[in-house]
């Protein structure tokens, strides 16, 4: 239970706030996240880490001397925006390019790559290292597709050490990948973590049982078992663990690894210590020797009760890299040198970040559209209605494959997309121009899957709009279509993977056909709203085939894909818009 909160949407936000004013040593704040208190050395490679809130001390915790440079700090069990990575990166970068290193999650994917894109075109030598160290999230051969856990710890260590010895990027970024690809974590679960505001947990494990392959988001095991003694739970970690070697590893025997015994966040330090006498007591009965180990909460889930082990198995090139020195808030290991004095007043450690510059002009738009863009600011209001309505429920129903941060998310982002657009009202703009600032301060307040696949939709719609004519059905149409190519060829999902694609193609088909049969914008889209609704409906019948649910697929079973129920919300919310106009 996450006692102490004010409110669930500022936890976040707060929570930065108090880590930053605790740590000052260390982490000064930037838009975006926090970089080290001391700027980047000159040429040296910025390693930019990241994720969602919850995990602490992933991801602020991390950043320090010998660790990462910079962290973009997401919402709660949400990807950070694009925007927040871009700007952290910016703030790390000291002329030697940037590494962003991050958890194997569809939203961190997402913002990650369009703000490695993004630093590419501005010239910034950018490249990305997933980690996907989780073996229970999907089998050996599809090892790409694996979730990052704890052994985010050993990649983002392993490519500060380089970068901090001054290699290159390119460089920095081969050791990053080897030491991914000799990275492997396991992990069991005693309780669910319950998220602030919430009054359950996400999941529950029934009395005397353990859930076993769990996730750090409160995902549910992929098995059951009973809960075993300390020794038992080594064994079964320690097993797994080497059931499966990296390639071309016959036998454990001889080998040197990396340990990181990690506690979920309910778990005491005295509890791991009884399990890791007999984790270490096992691999030196394998022939393993245990280089460095770690016992503590490096990679949490609120306050969920669960333990994993990761093994990282080293090399003669990644050993220096995993036992060198380092000094972060929450990871110290030998003694590095003095760090520069940066005191609270310091300019370069202001209290608070520094906002971007409010926009204050906007392209010239027809009476016409500026009239359009008034009912487009009537339509985002309802939404921001719709989604308060129903946050609860889209909450509740992405708990039981996902992380159940759905409610949170489409809260943050369309509130921010209200605000943007009433903003750019004032300011004179067209449909067009407002529905792109909404895209813009949706995507980079909500942050996650949604919120970057939200800020394409209202993009595109935006921009089939424009500024200069009245908008017609047809160009709505058009938009709505453009939206649904848009979100396909980023998110990569496709109709039948149970995603919001799954709403998005047949509400874009249904407008353009009673658009194309002369029906008018109201009717048309009273139609396209309906299909929306049945879709959503008929994803409760369909298995997961990407991202967080996937391996929980069986569980899914029954209920329907959150994103699809809250766009068929929106569709049907932005009609009443639409037929009240019409009256
Ligand atoms: N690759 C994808 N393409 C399209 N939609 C996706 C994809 N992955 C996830 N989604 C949608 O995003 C929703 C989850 O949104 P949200 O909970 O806000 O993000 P996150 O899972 O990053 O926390 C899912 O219910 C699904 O509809
Ligand atoms: O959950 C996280 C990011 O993934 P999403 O896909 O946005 O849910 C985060 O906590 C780990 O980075």
């Amino acid at each position: 239970m996450t006692r102490l909160f004010n409110t669930p949407a500022a936890f976040a936000d707060e929570a930065l706030e108090g880590f930053v004013a605790a740590h000052r040593r260390w982490v000064r704040r930037v838009p975006g996240g926090v970089v080290r208190a001391t700027p980047t050395a000159p040429g040296q490679v910025a390693v930019v880490i990241g994720g969602g809130s919850g995990h602490y001390p992933a991801f602020s915790g991390l950043v320090g001397r010998g660790l990462a440079h910079g962290a973009a700090v997401g919402n709660v069990f949400a990807s950070p925006s694009a925007q927040q990575v871009h700007q952290v990166a910016k703030a790390a970068h000291g002329g030697g390019g940037v590494l962003l290193t991050f958890g194997n999650y569809a939203g961190d994917v997402l913002h990650f790559g369009q703000a490695e894109e993004r630093l590419n075109a501005e010239g910034i030598d950018c490249r990305t290292v997933v980690v996907t160290d989780d073996i229970s999230s999907a089998p050996a051969e599809e090892s790409a597709k694996r979730r990052g856990v704890a052994g985010d710890l050993a990649v983002f260590k392993t490519a500060a050490a380089a970068a901090e010895a001054g290699l290159p990027l390119d460089e920095v970024v081969r050791l990053a990948r080897l030491a991914n690809a000799r990275t492997r974590s396991f992990g069991i679960a005693f309780s669910g973590c319950t998220l602030p505001g919430a009054d359950a947990p996400l999941f529950t494990v029934p009395e005397s049982r353990m859930a076993v392959g769990l996730g750090i988001h409160g995902e549910p095991g992929l098995s059951e078992a009973a809960v075993p003694t300390a020794d038992e739970a080594a064994e079964l970690l320690v097993s797994t663990l080497l059931g499966e070697l990296p390639e071309g590893v016959e036998t454990p025997r001889g080998l040197r690894a990396g340990v990181i015994l990690n506690g979920l966040g309910a778990v005491k330090y005295e509890e791991l210590f009884v399990v890791y006498r007999t984790v270490a007591r096992l691999l030196d009965e394998a022939g393993v020797v245990a280089v460095d180990p770690e016992v503590g909460e490096l990679v949490t889930s609120f306050d969920m009760a669960g333990v994993s082990l990761t093994l990282f198995w080293l090399t003669e090139e990644l050993e220096p890299l995993w036992t060198a020195p380092a000094d972060a808030p929450a990871y110290r290991k030998g003694a590095l040198g003095p760090t520069a004095d940066v005191s609270p007043e310091s300019p370069e450690n202001p209290e608070s970040p520094e906002e971007q510059p409010e926009q204050t002009t906007v392209p010239q738009a027809s009476e016409e559209s500026r009239a359009a863009a008034r009912t487009v600011l009537d339509a985002l209001a309802a939404v921001v209605r719709t989604v308060d309505e129903h946050a609860d429920e889209l909450g509740r129903i992405d708990a039981v494959a996902g992380d159940g941060d759905h409610g949170i998310g489409m809260r943050r982002g369309s509130e921010a997309a209200y605000e943007a657009g009433r903003r750019a009202l004032g300011l004179g703009a067209g449909a067009g121009t407002l529905l792109c600032h909404a895209a813009d301060a949706w995507a980079d307040r909500a942050g996650g899957t949604s919120g970057a696949l939200w800020g394409v939709i209202l993009r595109q719609v935006g921009t089939a709009l424009g500024d200069a004519d009245r908008p017609d059905a047809a160009a709505v149409a058009t938009g709505v279509a453009a939206a649904a190519d848009g979100v396909m060829r980023l998110g990569k999902a496709e109709v039948g993977d149970k995603t919001m694609v799954d709403v998005l193609v047949p509400l874009a088909g249904a407008l353009g056909e009673a658009v194309a049969e002369g029906q008018p914008l109201a009717a048309a889209w009273d139609a396209a709203a309906t299909a929306a609704e049945a879709a959503a409906k008929a994803t409760a019948e369909l298995l997961p085939r990407l991202g967080r649910a996937r391996p929980h697929a069986e569980k899914s079973l029954g209920t329907p894909d959150a994103g699809a129920v809250s766009l068929a919300l929106i569709a049907r919310a932005v009609h009443g818009v639409l037929a009240a106009k019409n009256d």
